[in-house]
C-alpha cells in the first residue's frame, strides 16, 4: 500500500473504532451502514465483544455482519433502531451529506430513518466546506430502470449532468441491491438551497431515493492521518 492509502485507511479506522467506543453498548439495536469505513465499525464490535442486534444497509454490510458473527436482524423484526452509525462520501459544515458512492443509498436511509441517531464515520478527505469539494461523482441517484432517461432529462433541465453508473466487471449499469439503476448527478459546487434541491429530485417520478441526507445526522467523526479523530 503507498503512504496515502495507509493514512486513509488508518483514519477510516480511527473514526469507526472511535464511533463504536463512544455510542456502542450491550442491548442496542444498531444499523450498520455500508463501505470501506463501516468494516472498522464491524471490526470493533467484534474485536470488543459487544452484544447488539445489527441490522444491515446493503448485501455488503449483511455480508460483514455475518461474517464477524454477529446477530443479523432485519426491519421487520427490529424496525426500531437506537443508533445507525454509516459512512459518507462528504459532509458540509450544515451536516449536509452525499452518500452512496457504493450505491447503497436506499436502504441507507430507510435505517438510518428507523434509527434514533445517525452517526457518520468518514475519513479526512470527507469533511468539506461545500458539497463537491473533493467529491466529483455527483448526487447518487436510484431510479427504476424504465424511467432512467427521462429522469436525466429532467436533471439535466435543472443544472446537473447526470451519468447512468456503469458496471465494471459486466456489461451495462450497475444493477442496485434492490434491482434499480442509479444516476451520479454531476453538479459545479456550490449547491444552492440543497435541503430544496433534495426535494426536488426526489420528487421526480421514477427516482426512488437520492442520496442527500438532509438533517439527518447530528455527529460526524473524521478520521485524520495521524490516527486521530475529529467530531462535530
Ligand atoms: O454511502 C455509502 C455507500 O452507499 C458509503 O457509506 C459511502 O460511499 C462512503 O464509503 P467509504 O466508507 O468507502 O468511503
Amino acid at each position: 500500500m503507498s503512504n496515502e492509502k495507509e493514512l486513509l485507511e488508518s483514519s477510516k479506522k480511527a473514526a469507526g473504532y472511535k464511533a463504536v467506543d463512544d455510542y456502542l453498548s450491550d442491548g442496542l439495536r444498531v444499523g450498520i451502514g455500508s463501505g470501506s469505513t463501516i468494516k472498522y465499525v464491524v471490526d470493533r464490535i467484534k474485536e470488543k465483544g459487544l452484544n447488539v442486534v445489527c441490522v444491515p444497509t446493503s448485501f455488503q454490510s449483511t455480508q460483514l455482519i455475518v461474517d464477524a458473527g454477529l446477530t443479523l436482524s432485519d426491519l421487520s423484526r427490529t424496525p426500531s433502531l437506537d443508533i445507525t452509525i454509516d459512512g459518507a462520501d462528504e459532509v458540509d459544515p450544515d451536516f449536509n451529506i452525499i452518500k452512496g458512492g457504493g450505491g447503497c443509498q436506499l436502504q441507507e436511509k430507510v435505517v438510518a430513518y428507523a434509527s434514533k441517531q445517525l452517526v457518520i464515520v468518514a475519513d479526512y478527505t470527507k469533511d468539506v466546506k461545500h458539497l463537491g469539494e473533493n467529491w466529483k461523482k455527483g448526487i447518487p441517484i436510484e431510479v427504476i430502470p424504465m424511467a432512467y432517461v427521462p429522469v436525466m432529462k429532467k436533471l439535466e433541465s435543472m443544472s446537473l449532468t447526470p451519468v447512468l453508473r456503469m458496471a465494471v466487471n459486466k456489461a451495462g449499469p450497475v444493477v442496485s441491491d434492490n434491482g434499480n439503476f442509479i444516476i451520479d448527478a454531476k453538479f459545479q459546487p456550490p449547491l444552492s438551497n440543497i435541503p430544496q434541491l433534495a426535494i426536488d429530485i426526489k420528487m421526480i417520478p421514477g427516482v426512488v431515493e437520492t442520496g442527500l441526507f438532509i438533517n439527518m445526522a447530528k455527529k460526524v467523526y473524521f478520521g485524520q492521518k495521524d490516527g486521530s479523530t475529529t467530531s462535530r
